[in-house]
């Protein structure tokens, strides 16, 4: 296959407003600026990634700020004007920078898109992806009340979702869980935690068993694998790990210690879709479902997910909702859509969606090119 070499990268930091605000244990969002890398290969092709964070760092340690920081005066000035034969080396390119994997993951999915686009490939069909159409399910917030909860879970169920998840935290947990249950006896739901709940909550975790959850999302701390392997084993509900597992090391250990029995893969907490490609390969070989996680993601990072989750061991669905579930109007053409829970994996090029440069324009509020590897630090 042909190689790339960036010749420049364009950062667009764009400010989005969700349609509706959406609340986690961790605090309530409804803006975020977002860093739209645009990588620029010599032959004039551009690839597109961006960052999958919020402006705080309340999901993990990084916000856009500090992601847009680390590209530039670290990523980019180690990947710009090199060879760089196939987009999997990426990963081993950055490893010099401690962490930062949703930094590191804005560029070097911008460089897959490239790279498909150079050799006139889907991205789907680059990463080996089998699946023309896959599976999605909707991630709900919490809400003020079960009954609106209730409400919520109805419209989505009736819009064709394939599997529900709720959020939960202390004090909205059990009565909104079975609220749901009540209502929806057959429903696929599952429940997210992001870490609120600690090893004292055990007898309390231990009631969600009753509801016949397809799994619950990181019951436990951000960065825990061993606690969460006492509490698998004391509850019957499959534990799902989203925060704690950053790398393929970190897969391979949690499987090791009986930590989850599934795992959400985000392209971004990973630090890219090569990292991703490995973890979902381990998982697989391992007899271990995946499911591709969301970070409310514009449509580019959106067209990331849906080429990833085309693989085959993506057996269950992910939280890749449609455009029109997170934006007015988002950034690219098509806007993803889905029809009864499925949506179809693109078939031109690259992430087959076109940026749209107007409504780019539109919602940027700064615009930086970067076209030399010269910054203040010794880049190894
Ligand atoms: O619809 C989506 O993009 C998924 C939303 C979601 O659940 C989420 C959004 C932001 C940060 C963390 C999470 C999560 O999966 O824990
Ligand atoms: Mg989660």
């Amino acid at each position: 296959m042909k190689p790339v070499k960036i010749k420049e990268v364009v950062l667009h930091t764009v400010k989005m407003r969700l349609i509706a605000p959406f609340t986690t244990s961790f605090g309530t969002f409804q803006e975020k600026h977002v860093c739209l890398v645009e990588a620029i290969d010599e032959s004039g092709i551009s690839g597109w990634g961006e960052t999958t964070t919020s402006d705080e760092p309340y999901y993990n340690e990084e916000t856009t700020h500090t992601a847009v920081y680390m590209l530039k005066d670290f990523l980019i000035p180690r990947i710009i004007h090199k060879t760089i034969n196939h987009p999997l080396d990426v990963h081993d390119m950055l490893t010099f920078v401690r962490r930062n994997q949703i930094a590191k993951s804005a560029i070097e999915t911008a460089i897959w898109d490239v790279f498909a686009k150079k050799n006139n490939l889907p991205l789907s069909e680059l990463i080996g992806g089998m699946k023309t159409e896959i599976e999605v399910g909707k991630s709900i917030g919490i809400q003020e009340s079960p009954e609106k909860l209730v409400e919520k879970v109805g419209e989505y169920v009736k819009e064709g979702f394939r599997k529900i998840k709720v959020k939960i935290a202390p004090g909205a947990d059990l009565d909104y869980i079975e609220a749901v249950r009540k209502a929806f006896p057959d429903a696929p739901l599952m429940a997210d935690a992001n870490s609120a709940y600690t090893l004292n909550d055990i007898e309390h975790l231990k009631k969600l068993d009753q509801y016949n959850l397809m799994m619950i999302e990181q019951p436990l701390a951000h960065d825990d694998i061993i606690d969460h392997a006492t509490l698998q084993r004391e509850i019957q509900t499959p534990i799902c790990l989203d925060e704690s597992i950053h790398s393929l090391e970190d897969a391979r250990k949690a499987l090791q210690l009986g930590s989850c029995r599934i795992i959400n893969i985000k392209i971004g907490r990973v630090g890219g879709l090569g990292e991703a490609i490995r973890i979902h390969d381990l998982c697989r070989d391992n007899g271990v479902p995946v499911w591709c996680g969301g970070m409310l993601e514009t449509g580019i990072g959106r067209a990331h997910n849906i080429a990833l989750t085309s693989l085959s061991n993506f057996t269950i669905p992910g939280d890749t909702a449609p455009s029109s579930h997170y934006w007015d109007e988002d950034i690219i053409e098509p806007e993803v859509t889905m029809d009864l829970g499925i949506i179809q994996v693109q078939s031109g090029p690259g992430i087959g969606f076109e940026v749209n440069r107007k409504k780019l324009e539109q919602l940027t509020i700064e615009k930086e090119r970067i076209t030399t590897a010269e910054t203040p630090h010794p880049i190894p």
